[in-house]
């Protein structure tokens, strides 16, 4: 029996000796590329946070103290530990394992929330919890270099520094990588700690220290922040967390489980808020993942563990598509620029990048700071193109509406994974978007229904030049191009079959489906016209006048309902008085669990067999005639369910 196998909890970990342990790492590693070969997600970060996850359960006492994760993204380890390794075939599955920690699966989870920067925030609320309801809990946080880059961790840092007796142990996992290598200030201080040969010797003389010094509470710890202290003196005039007040204990090895261990339970009795700083490597001990310049194998589609080539074709995905317009638009228009929240690759800026690198910036995970900066540079004259994955996006409502649409800064903002994304969960669905960019006055919003419209939409998004644009398009393979067959005003007839009985708004990708349910309903004697809008914001007046020539009007979007585009389109009917009934098919608002996209768009009723069924009920109530007249009784095509 492996010792994998004989841990069903983290109480499983007191007892092993060093040799256990070291096969224990090493049986993590096996099964996490295992198991994430065949289902895909986040492996890199995770065979990086072996040793410090093992160290943080063999020294703190879960769920009596709290464990938190950045992001969380880097908690399958914890899952492992934690009584889950039979969840992993099923794995960000619909049903299956979530990708990030979840409290519906363990008492040792916390927070589900995949948003990065954000767990210090938590760790302070938490301590000072505690502290009032006088429990003798300490809160762990695990927390990446590149999640550090982003605002509200310094916030936390703000504060939990001013608590000198709040029990945290703030963890930072340094593997000097968001996606690609860490930037900007921060990156370069951690660095300067990590990669000056001083920091060799010194590294030595504490591991030396620590494994001759047994371990006796305050003599250890002085060394380890003494040693240190001298460094960073040398290296840097004042240690960055220390001119902050926190405790600073590093950096550590963060591979080597028992220094790990030592500095974790000097933390543990400072009884204050220290931070552990660990040096880890991004997929180690995989080393086609360590040798992935990429991005360290962070989320890989699934794979075959032998070579790392994916086992899923690379098909034209809306991200593709962008990543290839916007270079040439680059190449026209000197004055675009684009921006990154960290995410150069995965939102398709990577070959701008390569092609403009002085006007591409990436910002860290910074999605605030990115927004405003836009705004700044285009009052400096220039059009940003700022790519951020929808969900990401949301943190930065404020600064799209006061610091860019305030001021009709000509910013255009393009969204990626938006509408249901899948595998990632409730934090990452994009399903917010059309809701609450409605409200910003002057904000204009493309949603293209196929890559042809894409590349169109993006072209005129940047010819925009009296306030912000926004262009979103989901997660994943881009339909064939849905032709339109007439052109009204800005709208696009896609379909326009019989009597205008039915008008079908269209948003953006689910045009396909929609044009799938018109030719369902079409032998069933109710006429359907499809219209894709194209700019969803503001609302096209052709559709009000499309609407008064129609019987019922459904508007269908891959965004929650309240507040989306079919709600601005009810708001506009009924101020121009406009009595046809208008149903709005979108996202129940509530959140939505993992699962793939079709999985999801099918259970919220949004594939055409339920659309097309739910319009046949909706036009039948109009006319008070039984359902199965219209639908053909015994033939009728649209089987419930
Ligand atoms: C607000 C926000 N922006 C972007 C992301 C996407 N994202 C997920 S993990 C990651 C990199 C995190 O880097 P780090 O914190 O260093 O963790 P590592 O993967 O290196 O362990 C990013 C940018 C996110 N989850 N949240
Ligand atoms: C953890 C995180 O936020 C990202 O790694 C995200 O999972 C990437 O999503 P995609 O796989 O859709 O690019
Ligand atoms: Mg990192």
């Amino acid at each position: 029996m492996s010792v994998l196998e004989t841990i069903q909890g983290p109480a499983d970990l007191a007892g092993l000796s060093e040799q256990q342990l070291a096969d224990l790492a090493r049986e993590i590693r096996e099964f996490l590329v295992a198991k994430v070969s065949r289902t895909g997600g986040h492996l890199g970060p995770n065979l990086g946070v072996v040793e410090i996850t093992l160290a943080i359960h063999r020294v703190f006492d879960s769920p009596r103290d709290r464990i938190l994760f950045d992001v969380g993204h880097q908690a399958y380890v914890h899952k492992i530990l934690t009584g889950r390794q039979a969840g992993f075939d099923q794995l960000r599955r619909k049903g299956g394992l979530s990708g990030y920690p979840s409290r519906q699966e363990s008492v040792h989870d916390v927070i589900e929330n995949s948003h990065a920067s954000a767990a210090l925030s938590y760790a302070d609320g938490l301590a000072k919890a505690y502290q009032l309801r006088g429990e003798d809990r300490h809160v762990v946080v695990v927390v990446g270099d590149g999640a550090l880059t982003g605002g509200m961790a310094w916030e936390a840092l703000n504060n939990i520094a001013a608590a000198k007796d709040r029990r945290i142990v703030i963890i930072v996992n340094d593997n000097g990588r968001s996606y690609t290598p860490t930037v900007g200030g921060l990156a370069s201080y951690l660095n300067a700690l990590r990669t000056n040969p001083r920091y060799e010797q010194v590294l030595e003389l504490v591991k030396r220290s620590l494994n001759r010094t047994p371990i006796v509470g305050a003599p250890v710890y002085d060394v380890l922040h003494g040693v240190k202290r001298g460094l960073k003196d040398v290296l840097v005039p004042q240690g960055l967390f220390e001119d902050l007040g926190l405790k600073y204990v590093g950096p550590i090895d963060g591979h080597d489980r028992a220094a790990v261990e030592h500095a974790l339970e000097q933390a543990k009795r400072f009884g204050g808020p220290v931070l552990v700083h660990c040096v880890t490597r991004k997929g180690y001990g995989y080393h086609i993942a360590e040798q992935d310049e990429a991005d360290c194998f962070h989320s890989p589609p699934t794979f075959d563990p032998a070579t790392g080539i994916p086992l899923t074709g690379s098909e034209p995905k809306w991200t593709s598509i962008f990543r290839e317009e916007l270079v040439e638009i680059g190449r026209q228009r000197p004055d675009v620029v684009a921006i990154t929240a960290a995410m150069e690759h995965p939102t398709g800026l990577d070959a701008f990048a390569r092609e403009f690198p002085d006007r591409c910036f990436d910002v860290g995970i910074a999605e605030q700071h990115a927004v405003t900066s836009a705004a700044g540079l285009a009052m400096g004259g220039m059009h940003p193109v700022v790519a951020i994955y929808s969900t990401f996006f949301n943190r930065a409502f404020d600064q799209v509406l006061m610091d860019v649409a305030l001021h009709r800064c000509p910013v255009t903002f393009v969204l990626d994974r938006s509408g249901v994304t899948g595998e990632d969960g409730p934090s990452h669905h994009g399903m917010w978007d059309l809701s609450i960019l409605q409200v910003v006055p002057g904000l204009r919003i493309a949603a293209p229904r196929d890559g042809t419209r894409l590349r169109e939409l993006l072209w005129q998004a940047v010819g925009i030049d009296d306030g912000p644009t926004v262009l979103r398009f989901p997660k994943g393979a881009v339909p064939d191009d849905v032709p339109a067959v007439d052109r009204v005003g800005g709208c696009d007839i896609l379909v326009r079959t019989g009597e205008p009985d039915v008008l079908v708004v269209a948003v953006g990708a689910m045009a396909t489906t929609c044009v799938d349910v018109a030719s369902r309903l079409a032998g069933h004697g109710i006429g359907v016209t499809v219209v894709d809008p194209r700019w969803v914001k503001p609302v096209d007046p052709v559709l009000i006048d499309l609407a008064r020539q129609h019987r019922l009007v459904v508007s269908v979007e891959d965004n929650g309902r309240v507040g989306g585009v079919g709600a601005a389109l009810g708001l506009a009917l009924a101020d121009a008085g406009v009595p046809t009934p208008l149903h709005v098919a979108g996202i129940a608002q509530e959140f939505l669990q993992h699962g793939s996209r079709s999985e999801l768009l099918a259970d919220l009723g949004l594939s055409a067999q339920a659309l097309a069924r739910d319009i046949v009920e909706r036009v039948a109530s109009l006319e008070g005639a039984p359902l199965d007249a219209l639908a053909g009784g015994e033939h009728d095509p649209l089987p419930r369910g």
